[in-house]
């Protein structure tokens, strides 16, 4: 698959050394030994080498942040902050990606379009692979479309599950929800952790990145195979799964095991789809999760299952497969064809009820969500999208539901998060199993939770543990201030 150049490559090529360029020489001037060593590019850098290149000027920066500034006050905390989730709160340290409450995320430094233009897609795709997305999360830098191959290759050569694994997720019950099923499959893995099994040997706090980087690309690896095989067992029994081409990019193998490796349109959906969820900053749950369960020096494996259960509740990673319920239940009730002014009584129905409007409202955003915005235009992109009866149904309901919600006043961000639109582009490709929605999103998220690890590691930081407060405690604060 690889063998066939293809022209976007190339134009990406040339965008990529541009970029790559640009972050080489901000990050030349940090040091002198940084300048010296980004001097002498050799092409193609594995991304181990790259990693190697820039930890330690991260390492330098923030040490020398908290050595000059470590009691700066850079915020205050609010009685609101500490009983309202502590959002707001700037609270953590994430290097890979940074949330604008109205310009959504950014990847170093670099939007959603940002990354349309210069991350190599797949040969003959359009759009982003994961794997270039993966790679700029974690070293900072465009990778080449060559990097991007390697990283592919070495992901497919490492993709195929031990048998134990295997044995384990075919014993689960086919009623076990597949979220459930893969946070469990994914702390087991950690039979065969490096992490684990050098700590235990005894090894020094600078080596544990190396050994956390080799796992995280692991689990990576292992996901497709992982998830796909979820799928197989619950929802397509009996049915013979693929082994992993080595050929084809991280997600080709997964559509391909999933049994849509002929649907080109929804593979290349899939990429999109994996690359865009891979990151958004520190504070999601998932995210957040990994962070704090890593923070103790649990494995990767141990770190990303308890991630998968925080994506796996209806606020956060489940919302994708309840828009898909939720719109189904607005279609059986409404027919297919239907106006503007019944979906909106069908919004006011649900708040009513007490419900909230599943893939609305988010705990940062003050906007529509960008990443709901490359899927829409993915959708105008596809004649076939263009008449999906599911998809016009989540186009009407984004016509009317800001207007709704703000008139009932409760949300303060009345627009669609990603969740409103991933799910009905898969429904309208075939994949109509939609409480296996989120395990996808469990595929994506791992990118830019994992490095994370790799660079909490890599810098040192410490155990999560932030002080709480009782209520009495918090009484007193108030009236001593
Ligand atoms: C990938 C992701 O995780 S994106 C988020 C996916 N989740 C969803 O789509 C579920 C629906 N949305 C929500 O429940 C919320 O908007 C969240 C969880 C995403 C954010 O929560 P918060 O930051 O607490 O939102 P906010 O401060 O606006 O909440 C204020 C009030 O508005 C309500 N509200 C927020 N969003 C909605 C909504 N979509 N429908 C109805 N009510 C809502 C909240 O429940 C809260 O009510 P309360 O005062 O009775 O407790
Ligand atoms: O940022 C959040 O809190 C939720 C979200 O959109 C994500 O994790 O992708």
């Amino acid at each position: 698959m690889f063998a066939r150049a293809a022209i976007p490559r190339q134009a990406c090529f040339r965008n990529a050394c541009h970029f790559t360029k640009r972050f080489a020489s901000t990050k030349a001037s940090s040091t002198p030994t940084q300048s010296r060593r980004v001097a002498l590019p050799r092409f193609p850098q594995t991304l181990r080498e790259t990693l190697q290149e820039v930890i330690p000027a991260k390492q330098e920066q923030l040490k020398k942040l908290k050595t000059e500034h470590g009691n700066a006050v850079v915020g205050d905390v609010k009685v609101d902050n500490i009983i309202g989730g502590m959002r707001g709160l700037k609270a953590m340290l994430w290097d890979a990606s940074v949330l604008d409450p109205i310009e959504g995320i950014r990847f170093h430094g670099l939007s959603i379009p940002d990354c349309q233009k210069v991350l190599p897609p797949a040969p003959g795709g359009k759009e982003i692979l994961p794997e270039s997305m993966l790679w700029l999360l974690l070293t900072g830098q465009v990778p080449t479309p060559e990097q991007t191959l390697g990283l592919s290759r070495e992901l497919a050569e490492k993709g195929e599950l031990p048998k134990f694994l295997e044995d384990l997720v075919d014993s689960f019950p086919q009623t076990l929800h597949p979220m459930t099923q893969l946070s469990m499959a994914v702390a087991a893995l950690n039979h065969d952790s490096s992490f684990q099994a050098a700590y235990e040997k005894g090894i020094k706090k600078t080596e544990y990145w190396t050994h956390t980087l080799e796992d995280c690309i692991n689990l990576i690896a292992r996901l497709p195979a992982l998830a796909a095989r979820i799928y197989r067992n619950v929802y397509k029994p009996d049915t013979p799964l693929p082994t992993i081409n080595k050929d084809l990019d991280l997600v080709g193998n997964y559509s391909n095991l999933l049994g849509y490796g002929d649907n080109e349109s929804l593979t290349e959906y899939l990429r999109l789809y994996i690359a865009l969820h891979g990151d958004h900053e520190g504070g999601n749950a998932s995210a957040h999760t990994a962070h704090l369960v890593g923070s103790t020096l649990a494995d990767p494996y141990l770190a990303y299952s308890a991630a998968l259960s925080a994506l796996a509740g209806p606020l956060h990673g489940l919302a994708n497969q309840e828009v898909l319920r939720w719109q189904m239940a607005m279609q059986k009730e409404l027919g297919s064809d239907v106006s503007l002014d019944q979906i909106k009584e069908y919004l006011w129905k649900t708040l009513k009820s007490g419900q909230v409007v599943p893939g609305y409202g988010h705990g940062v955003l003050r906007n529509p969500d960008p990443r709901f915005i490359a899927l829409q235009e993915f959708c105008e992109t596809r004649p076939e999208l263009r008449d999906s009866p599911i998809i016009k149904l989540v186009q009407q309901t984004f016509q009317v539901a800001p207007d709704v919600l703000k008139e009932h006043g409760k949300t303060k961000n009345p627009y669609p998060n990603v969740d409103a639109a991933s799910g009905c582009v898969l429904y309208h490709y075939g994949l109509t199993e939609f409480k296996y929605y989120t395990v996808i999103f469990g595929v994506s998220r791992a990118l830019g939770a994992l490095t994370q690890l790799v660079w909490a590691r890599a810098l040192g930081l410490p155990l999560e543990r932030p002080k709480s407060v009782s209520i009495d405690v918090l009484q007193q604060l108030v009236k001593q201030a």
